[in-house]
């Protein structure tokens, strides 16, 4: 890695502007370089700015003319990252003749993300929303049917000599693991938002009053390879919400700030020629200056960025951990939990449910309410046969309605998810509470991920406990007191089970 000031000379040496009076980079304990408040400074100060062609994207790297845009076409280079990583590592192998060797010279190829676990510390993990998500294979696939074919292609593109320092499998890991920890989404000028014209940026006028007011979404949204891949549509089209990975990009200096739980003080703003990092509230001369990687729960944060965030626990649960911290709960696990009490038509009744609730995954958040798809699943699986009939007449999902035998089984379902964890809470607690400091990193990112799953799992388990407990003690002979608990219907509950299908 180069030292700070020849990043910061090449930065400004590229029209890139920053208020080194009051902004200053600076090394953090635990979480690397970071950015801190020199003075007090007010909301709505631009603290640096950011020219477009500053940044670094297959729209600004000369690679894919170079290529031509029909050939990069063909070979596959125009879906998902692999494109950007071919131009990352392409600018890499210019070595100073390219505009971004100090940037690219400036960012770590060491990373604490379980895509360079070893198996052992991977079995840490187990049950928890990381595992499926690391997305190795997939990247090595591409690696060997996309990129490695298309740098074979091109001698005089990418020297045969050079393959082994610059177009690695190791170095695609690494230019990945750098996308996915720092990248942003930048669209071009014009497109999209309040602002947009309908065409390419150049003629789109400034927005009413502060540019701030166009801006769209600030985002170190560190892109997901699983969310741009296979989003195809039934004609193949890619569908509408799927991102355009030429508005994937990387950005020096705004990936230069950390983040942390709820404390967001700056935002990166689009305007016609510049990015801007603007000060969102006022900060004290010595605060960290924190942008937002979108607050997500600590398994996301440990797969995209190798840490995780500890802050205080709201109600109901306790303690530090992430308040964004969700679990995830399969329907074959409710399946299974279903088929004692009632097997009739169940896949059948599985398969529509697919095709009308349309998710297979139900996810429960640090609120520790269970969610409404999930009771209305179960509700569907124990549906008799003429109901069942009914409900498939009506398309209409059973109504997430709890009864004392609905929540035994949302009990049993609590209880089987907790299992697929090789350890107990107490287990975890006791870990982190006697020896955590002696851990390795790894191992101690990874029980804090599980402990916070657990946590909600047991505090959910709590919930219905209390609830059997309340309905078993109402009197029924007449049905008179008969308590039926509606579980809280939450719009952000639902929408969470579609980000976690992601
Ligand atoms: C966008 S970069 C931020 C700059 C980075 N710290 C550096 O030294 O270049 C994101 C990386 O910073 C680190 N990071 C950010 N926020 C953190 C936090 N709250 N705790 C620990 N590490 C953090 C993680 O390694 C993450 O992958």
């Amino acid at each position: 890695m180069i030292p700070l000031e020849e990043l910061l000379r090449w930065f400004q040496s590229q029209n890139g502007t920053i208020d080194g009076s009051s902004m200053g980079i600076t090394e953090f304990p635990n979480s690397g370089r970071g950015a801190i408040a020199l003075v007090d400074i007010p909301g709505e100060h631009t603290l640096f700015t950011i020219p477009r062609e500053l940044t670094l994207s297959t729209r600004t790297s000369s690679l894919p003319a170079r290529i031509g845009r029909q050939a990069w076409k063909e070979l596959g280079l125009e879906v998902g990252w692999v494109g950007l990583i071919l131009c990352m590592m392409w600018e890499e192998a210019q070595g100073s003749t390219s505009r971004w060797f100090s940037y690219l010279a400036s960012l770590p190829s060491n990373f604490d993300t379980p895509m360079f676990w070893s198996e052992d510390e991977l079995d840490e993990l187990k049950g928890t929303a990381v595992i499926d998500k690391i997305g190795k294979s997939d990247a090595e696939r591409d690696y060997n049917e996309k990129l490695l074919p298309a740098v074979k292609s091109r001698p005089e593109l990418f020297l045969p000599e050079h393959i082994p320092q610059y177009y690695s499998l190791a170095r695609y890991h690494i230019m990945g693991s750098r996308i996915l920890s720092r990248s942003f989404h930048v669209e071009p000028w014009g497109k999209g938002g309040d602002n947009d014209s309908g065409s390419d940026a150049s003629e789109t006028p400034e927005g009413p009053g502060n540019p701030m007011d166009v801006d769209s979404e600030p985002l170190p949204q560190m892109n997901d390879p699983q969310d741009d891949t296979d989003d195809l549509d039934e004609d193949g089209d890619e569908e509408e919400d799927t991102e355009n990975p030429a508005d994937v990009a990387m950005v020096p200096m705004a990936d230069m700030l950390n983040a942390q739980y709820g404390s967001g003080n700056v935002k990166l703003f689009y305007e016609k020629h510049d990015l801007r990092m603007v000060t969102t509230k006022p900060i004290q001369a010595g605060e960290q200056i924190w942008n937002t990687y979108g607050d997500p729960p600590n398994s996301d944060l440990l797969r995209r960025y190798g840490h995780v965030d500890l802050v205080p626990l709201p109600p109901p649960l306790s303690g530090v951990g992430n308040p964004a911290d969700v679990v995830e709960i399969r329907a074959d696990l409710v399946v299974v939990s279903t088929l004692k009490t009632s097997a009739l038509d169940v896949q059948e009744k599985v398969d529509w449910w697919l095709e009308n609730a349309d998710d297979d995954t139900f996810v429960l958040g640090t609120d520790c309410d269970f969610p409404d798809d999930l009771v209305s699943f179960v509700r569907l699986m124990l549906l008799p046969r003429n109901e069942w009939e009914k409900t498939k007449m009506k398309s209409k999902l059973p109504k997430a309605k709890v009864d004392a035998q609905v929540l035994s089984i949302v009990k049993e379902v609590l209880e089987r998810r907790l299992q697929e964890y090789s350890t107990t809470a107490q287990d975890d607690e006791k870990l982190l509470s006697s020896n955590a400091e002696n851990f390795p990193l790894n191992k101690k990112h990874a029980v804090i991920v599980r402990l916070g799953e657990k946590r909600i799992l047991h505090g959910t388990l709590g919930k219905v406990q209390a609830s059997l407990v309340l309905m078993n003690s109402a009197p029924t002979a007449t049905g008179k007191g008969k308590k039926r608990v509606h579980s809280d219907r939450n719009v952000e509950t639902s929408a969470r089970v579609k980000k976690a299908r992601r």
